[in-house]
């Protein structure tokens, strides 16, 4: 046995099969440290001496963790690329032990096997894992703007193939147990009990002779050839190019790495030199930074020392596009009964098969078991009246926007729910202490306002009114966190956070285009800036509607800096509402529907489209606005930080993480260029460009968010 306060511990079994667990002491989660270097040398010198020893098993002493990777914090730590490139072949150098030992070595993976944790599974002869929900495999270091740097880049594609390899690396995307076995990942899925029998025996067994994926005849053509090869890697490059759009440099990276090894060209070495010089980025800084946000928030209450009361059933009023994926997170991820009511049995209907074509394409991809699906849909019922809502916890309204409806359902649910119920109400727009206004239980009321599709975004702001209890923010801060969501608590008031900053930026990407500049001109520049969706093509997508009802309820609160466009009179005039009427910026009648531009918008307009600005104008006009506000947000208590204030805008609105949200964006930038900017347009087009109060202020004492 080695130290017992290593995280490494050998023991021998009397089989000849000594098992490597790993359990770092006074950690949730095993990582990976430069420090273990020696200790895990240490072991494999002992390993390698004693002939008695048949084969290894590494295993976690974790309940349900693998190996998360390697220790981001330590990353962080680091003061030069070559430091990082050193702690990368370090890791490397170790790995290629395991890899070239004489016995057979597996590993033995239960819970998540990420990043640097996947990359010494793959260093293992043999791989298995057990069936358990946490069972992830993947190597996510390209949303942290890195590259795998132990030897992923390398062994990945040698297993799987360089396509599958490429995508999961460049995607960071995780695979269940079962599809890594289709992968190839892992040689066995076993349930947990039998993990470690399972592990013994293939350790018994002989080193695998593997050949290599199996392909078909084009993934042989382009994976086995040198000319397919260099086809399928400019393709990569391309199709990389066009979604990064020059704002990420992990991804040509990994690419490189990945080609370097296939052809032989000191692979290895190529990826401990880039992971060297990526850790350095400040892309990747501003993403680590993200990384040590969110976890921080995911151990945050709502209100400090209050804990969440008790959630075991929900109630969603409201069976639409909103109602409808409330429901489905409500159910499937935080796996509580929940009862939809709906005026009308149709809506109940749309709200369950919206559910149900969500989970059946999980099952069709065979990630999910039909008996899984069957039992998480059985969670969802439906009602016309409040039959079932006596025991519902937490009610969330979704219907629309209508103060005296809102008002009379919290009434309603007073009425035939208990007396904690919470009432949650999803507006975007009503202030929360006017839908709370007539209530006898105003403390149990709160918004919780999602962002559309409700499965995919992963924001949730929770408005407390004046009048709602701490109990209620910390359950209702709880509920989003089971939904899946990363909560931000604001404050009560006309767009809450995430649309007060979106307005702005929205209003101004159409004021240029009332300037003639055409509107793919405005929206590539934002997406070059690094936006998910230009501003013009997002109008579309919320509803040109939406957006109008809006900004009129921002401007009446916060004034004339809101004042929307005249344009949206006339496009609604012409019934342009967007996508969802097939009318609106863009064709969606023409053969590529939301690709082109309906030419027939400029003469709407009264505008004769000719470019006039270039792209970073553009989207210095829009994002300025957007910046000044979210420091405005800050300076009024709407938002409790700038770290929430980055991670709301990232999460709900897209901001490019790579900058890190508007709040790390404006340090970076410097306040006083921020103060300046603002003041140069302010002279151009009048008073919204007016610096906010506490940019002036940090600008003078040199100040910084962070
Ligand atoms: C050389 C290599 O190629 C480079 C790398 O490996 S870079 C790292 C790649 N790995 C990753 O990106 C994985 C990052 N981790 C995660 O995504 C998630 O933590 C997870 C999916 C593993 C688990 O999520 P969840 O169950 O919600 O637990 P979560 O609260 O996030 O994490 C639990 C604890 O582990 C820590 N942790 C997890 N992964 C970590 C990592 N890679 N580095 C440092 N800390 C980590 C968290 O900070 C948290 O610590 P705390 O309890 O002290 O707050």
């Amino acid at each position: 046995m080695t130290d017992a306060k290593s995280a490494f511990t050998l023991t021998r079994r009397d089989d000849g099969i000594a098992v490597l667990t790993m359990d770092v002491p006074g950690e949730s989660m095993n990582t990976l440290k430069g420090e273990f270097a020696d200790d895990i040398a240490q072991i494999l010198d002992e390993v390698e001496s004693d002939s008695s020893i048949k084969g290894l098993v590494l295993i976690s002493g974790k309940d349900n963790s693998f190996v998360a990777g390697a220790d981001v914090s330590m990353l962080d730590k680091c003061q030069s690329a070559d430091e990082a490139e050193a702690l990368a072949a370090g890791g490397q150098a170790i790995f290629q032990r395991m890899e070239n030992m004489k016995i057979t070595t597996v590993a033995a993976i239960n819970g998540p096997a990420l990043g640097g944790g996947l990359e010494l599974a793959l260093a293992c002869h043999y791989r298995v894992c057990t069936d358990s929900d946490k069972t992830a495999m993947g190597l996510p270091e390209v949303q942290l703007g890195l590259l795998p740097g132990s030897g992923g880049t390398q062994r990945l594609p040698k297993l799987i193939g360089i396509q599958k390899a490429m995508t999961l690396m460049l995607t960071g995307k995780q695979v269940r147990p079962k599809q890594a076995k289709k992968y190839g990942l892992v040689d066995d899925v076993v349930p947990k009990s039998i993990l470690m029998d399972v592990a013994v025996k293939l350790a018994n067994q002989r080193k695998p002779n593997r050949s290599g994926p199996k392909l078909n005849l084009t993934g042989k053509l382009l994976e086995r050839t040198p000319v397919g090869r260099n086809i399928m890697f400019s393709q990569a490059r391309k199709q990389t190019n066009k979604k990064t759009r020059g704002n990420y440099p992990a991804p040509d990276r990994i690419i490189d790495c990945i080609e370097a090894g296939v052809s032989g060209k000191k692979g290895y070495q190529t990826e401990a030199h880039h992971f060297g010089q990526l850790v350095m980025t400040p892309e990747s800084k501003q993403l680590r930074n993200i990384f040590f946000a969110t976890t921080e928030m995911k151990k945050e209450k709502g209100v400090e020392g209050v804990d969440a009361g008790e959630l075991k059933k929900a109630g969603v009023l409201g069976g639409g596009l909103m109602g409808g994926g409330i429901a489905f997170v409500t159910a499937t991820k935080a796996g509580l009964p929940v009862r939809i009511k709906d005026i009308r049995s149709e809506g109940i209907a749309n709200a369950k098969n919206y559910a149900y074509d969500l989970l059946m394409k999980k099952v069709k991809r065979r990630f999910m078991r039909k008996t899984e699906m069957q039992k998480q849909m059985s969670l969802i019922t439906g009602t016309t009246d409040y039959s079932g809502f006596h025991d519902a916890d937490m009610v969330i309204e979704a219907v629309f926007e209508d103060l005296d409806l809102k008002q009379n359902m919290v009434a309603d649910v007073e009425k035939h729910c208990h007396k904690d119920t919470i009432f949650a109400t999803n507006t975007s727009s009503i202030p929360i202490n006017q839908i709370a206004a007539k209530a006898e239980r105003p403390e149990n009321v709160v918004g919780l306002h999602y962002f559309s599709p409700v499965e995919k975004m992963p924001l949730a702001e929770v408005i407390p009114h004046k009048g709602t209890s701490d109990k209620t923010i910390s359950t209702t801060v709880d509920m989003a966190r089971k939904q899946g969501k990363t909560p931000i608590v604001v404050k009560d008031g006309a767009g809450f956070y995430v649309n007060r900053i979106l307005a702005p930026y929205m209003n101004e990407a159409a004021n240029i285009l009332l300037g003639g500049e055409p509107v793919k001109q405005i929206d590539d520049a934002l997406l070059n800036f690094g936006f998910p969706v230009g501003p013009i093509k997002l109008l579309d997508e919320v509803g040109i509607d939406i957006g109008a009802k809006i900004s009129p309820i921002l401007q009446a609160e916060l004034g004339d800096r809101f004042q929307a466009p005249d344009a949206f009179e006339k496009l609604l005039n012409d019934d342009r509402k967007g996508k969802k009427n097939k009318k609106g910026f863009y064709d969606y009648n023409g053969k590529k529907p939301g690709k082109e531009v309906d030419e027939s918008v400029y003469s709407l307009l009264g505008v004769s489209p000719s470019q006039k600005l270039s792209h970073d104008q553009i989207s210095e006009r829009c994002v300025l606005l957007m910046l000044n506000e979210a420091a405005l947000c800050l300076a009024e208590d709407v938002i409790r930080s700038p770290r929430d204030g980055d991670i709301g805008a990232i999460f709900g609105i897209g901001f490019p993480p790579f900058l890190g949200g508007p709040f790390h964006y404006m340090d970076s930038l410097g306040i006083k260029q921020v103060v300046a900017r603002l003041e140069h347009y302010a002279g151009l087009y009048g008073d919204k460009f007016s610096p906010a109060p506490i940019l002036k202020e940090m600008a003078e004492k040199g100040k910084t968010f962070y």
